[in-house]
């Protein structure tokens, strides 16, 4: 079901064999680092965008015009905080529940549907937004009611807090996690996400354990970038989270607390190359996670910038140098595995 790849990913794949292709196909994968907003497939959001600017009482807008013109041409990034700027387009299209079901109904169809889908399972993550036509409990029950159209052995949902958020809204959001959890709704988590220079980590102390309290999963983004001191990396991981974003920078400390704790890494190459924090492959954190036997998670992250893949991301795994790390089929069956294994839905 998805669509034409691209970058790193597409070439990797292109160098396998098709029985290569066909042991990645079957192998059971759990997708567990993807943003709703950031994996919708682009000929959904162009029609999309098109109902957009035809109804729109403020006719058609250039935000919106601009940033899918550059979405689809391919985004190119000087640097990792250039990539937050794709977004004001994409939520103007999906600032109503009608427009926010219906990508969501997307983006699960891209990743579960389909004679070949690239995962067995998605735990699909997403910060709820409040509009004019949607409150923050809205768009998080929306959302679920389209997760829910699947069994429960196949998606989940994860409610992100945006590090842009005040803590008031960052604990508005893990009460509304917490309550529909309460009543028996598929919630499985929450996550930190969003601009990583943002905000003041210690003030989301008490909603992680709010969240802990009330039986969610808990995964953070850290260490994306440089800019994270160390200070601010020991501090998320003082939260106990049960798995990491990218966690990209660690300094040894960090590693051997990470390492400790066992806390699965949700590891994004292509993500990860496009926004400029890894330079290439070979120089990958993935390859200290696989020397030291630690539990990882490979997934997309964003399918619409990145026009990548789960396949597309497996294909990095077992492609040969230079394309791909030139894994064997048995340590990338293990990968998937760990994947598997990581999954808070089950
Ligand atoms: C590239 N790595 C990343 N690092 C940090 N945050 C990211 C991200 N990729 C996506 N997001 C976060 O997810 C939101 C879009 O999906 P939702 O509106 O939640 O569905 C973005 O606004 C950003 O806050």
């Amino acid at each position: 079901m998805a669509g034409q790849i691209f970058g790193p990913a597409a070439m990797a794949l292109e160098s396998l064999d098709p029985s290569q292709v066909a042991f990645i196909n079957a192998l059971p994968k759990a997708e567990l680092h993807a943003h709703l907003n950031g994996s919708i497939p682009i000929s959904e959001l162009q029609q999309m965008a098109h109902e957009y600017s035809r109804t729109s009482d403020k006719g058609p807008s250039d935000v919106v015009q601009n940033g899918i013109t550059k979405i689809q041409n391919g985004v190119v990034l000087d640097e990792i905080y250039d990539f937050f700027d794709l977004f004001p387009a994409i939520y103007a299209v999906t600032s109503n529940p009608a427009s926010l079901r219906r990508a969501t109904r997307a983006v699960l169809a891209q990743f579960l549907d389909g004679d070949n889908p690239q995962c067995s399972y998605l735990e699909l993550r997403s910060t709820p937004r409040e509009t004019v036509q949607m409150s923050k409990f809205d768009y998080v029950q929306t959302v679920l009611d389209e997760v829910e159209r699947y069994p429960k052995s196949r998606a989940a949902l994860i409610v992100s807090l945006d590090r842009r958020m005040s803590v008031d809204v960052a604990r508005e959001c893990v009460q509304i996690a917490s309550r529909l959890k309460a009543e028996g709704r598929r919630v499985v988590g929450v996550d930190l996400c969003g601009d990583p220079k943002a905000g003041d980590m210690s003030l989301f102390a008490e909603c992680f354990s709010q969240a802990k309290q009330a039986g969610l999963g808990v995964t953070l983004h850290v260490a994306e970038t440089l800019d994270n001191s160390a200070e601010e990396t020991l501090q998320l991981l003082s939260y106990s989270p049960d798995r990491l974003g990218h966690a990209t920078f660690l300094n040894d400390e960090a590693k051997s607390l990470v390492r400790e704790n066992k806390s699965c890494i949700e590891i994004c190459l292509s993500s990860n190359l496009f926004c400029k924090t890894v330079t290439k492959l070979e120089d990958h954190h993935i390859r200290y996670y696989l020397q030291h036997d630690h539990p990882i998670a490979v997934c997309t992250d964003d399918t619409l910038p990145f026009r990548n893949s789960l396949v597309g991301e497996y294909a990095l795994l077992l492609a040969s140098q230079p394309l791909g790390l030139g894994l064997s089929e048995a340590e990338v069956r293990c990968i998937a595995e760990m994947g598997m294994a990581a999954r808070f839905g089950v």
